[in-house]
């Protein structure tokens, strides 16, 4: 057993954290308050290869290994977590998902331009009434010869108007119940798919989260992926690698945070000394940085499992849960630490208290994670 990060390791981190400080960092307060999605910073993120880390370098991807991409989501979320989710999204559910289980047909076609970021996907599990319980999905895919008819609404939609490929999880045998659900791929501008209203959010306010609408949308038998019936069994697996990457993000927004309150509990004095010579704020700090460290070891242990070939399943329920409650906790306690200043925009601790909150709810509530590792551990 080591700790140690290689060269790549190292080179891919300091890569990430240069260009979320002079990419990310400036207009990122303005994004957030304009609820802007970062259309440029995307784009380079793509040409940086930060859109496709882990894709087999046949498919225009990075080639590397899921330790290098959550030292890059980490570094990139303790800038810009607006930024980080869509990198999470086109990495770990969009390009993961199309690799492992896609066509070489589709892999060709749209996982060698998402792997660039040429095109951004979004991942469509959840609807109006299928949130937690994912398999009440009553979006519907009727076969109809060479192929199917999509008619439904998918609710909070990561990436929603600027993706141009949208996996998307439809019944085709509803009474088969979870075992009659399937996987599509649905590309922007086809007939019968409208794009709806953008979420106005608490937080990751820079993230393009909308509904989409399908009726009666023609999705060729070829853009299935995987067989009819392997959906519900492929959104739960993309979903398990997915928490990985909202794990890295929830500690890069946690250790963004704590570095915040760090530096300037150096510089604010009160009553004649610096606050960090304060026992309060010294406590503060010291839960802050120990919160982190576990954080990250359940982060890294968990990609290093990915990475092994392991199961990771329940190790990255374990990340996700963790990291999610420390972002909370560590984001609460830095706005404390900036005392009134923490309070606004200026000092970003407060965004980052608000972009904590997300991490606890999508890709699995705290309480979804918790009947995951619940169930493994009682089996
Ligand atoms: C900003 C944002 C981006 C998102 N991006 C995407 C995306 O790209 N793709 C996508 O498919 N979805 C996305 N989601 C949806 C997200 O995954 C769901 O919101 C989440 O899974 C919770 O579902 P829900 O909102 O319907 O809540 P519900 O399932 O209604 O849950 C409400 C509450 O009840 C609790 N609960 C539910 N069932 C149980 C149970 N059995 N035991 C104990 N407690 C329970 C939940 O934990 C929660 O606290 C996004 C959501 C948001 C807000």
């Amino acid at each position: 057993m080591h700790f140690d990060y290689t060269e790549e390791h190292l080179t891919v981190r300091d890569a990430a954290r240069d260009f979320a400080q002079t990419e990310l960092l400036p207009g990122v307060i303005e994004r957030d308050t304009e609820a802007k999605f970062p259309h440029e910073q995307i784009k380079k993120m793509g040409e940086l290869g930060f859109m496709g880390m882990m894709v087999d370098p046949k498919y225009n991807g990075g080639g590397m290994d899921t330790v290098s991409y959550v030292l890059a989501m980490e570094e990139i979320s303790k800038i810009d977590a607006s930024a980080s989710v869509s990198m999470s999204v086109n990495n770990s559910l969009v390009c993961w998902g199309l690799e492992k289980y896609g066509s070489e047909e589709q892999k060709q076609k749209y996982l060698t331009k998402l792997a660039t970021g040429e095109l951004i996907g979004a991942f469509c599990l959840s609807e109006p009434e299928a949130g937690s319980d994912a398999t009440s999905q009553k979006t519907t895919a009727e076969l109809q010869g060479d192929h199917y008819l999509l008619n439904g609404t998918k609710n909070w939609i990561t990436n929603g108007n600027s993706a141009s490929v949208y996996l998307v999880i439809a019944q085709t045998d509803p009474e088969k119940g979870h075992k009659g659900i399937s996987a599509f791929i649905v590309e922007k501008g086809w007939d019968g798919f409208v794009i709806g209203k953008k979420e106005d959010k608490l937080g990751i306010r820079g993230s393009d989260t909308h509904s989409l609408m399908f009726t009666d949308v023609k999705v060729p038998v070829e853009n299935r992926i995987g067989d009819e019936g392997f959906g519900f069994r492929f959104a739960m697996e993309t979903l398990n690698g997915g928490r990985i990457g909202i794990a890295a993000q929830a500690l890069g927004i946690a250790s963004g945070a704590y570095e915040l309150s760090l530096a300037y509990s150096k510089e604010r004095k009160a009553f004649g000394k610096p606050i960090s010579q304060h026992q309060a704020i010294q406590f503060k700090l010291a839960d802050m940085a120990t919160q982190i460290e576990a954080a990250r070891l359940l982060v890294l242990k968990s990609a290093w499992l990915k990475d092994q070939g392991k199961d990771y399943a329940d190790a990255s329920a374990m990340a996700k849960l963790y990291a999610s409650e420390v972002a909370m906790n560590v984001t609460v306690e830095a706005v404390q630490v900036h005392g009134g200043y923490g309070y606004v925009k200026e000092y970003h601790v407060e965004r980052m208290m608000r972009d904590a909150k997300i991490t606890q709810i999508y890709e699995g509530t705290s309480e979804i994670q918790k009947i995951v590792i619940s169930r493994s551990i009682l089996r």
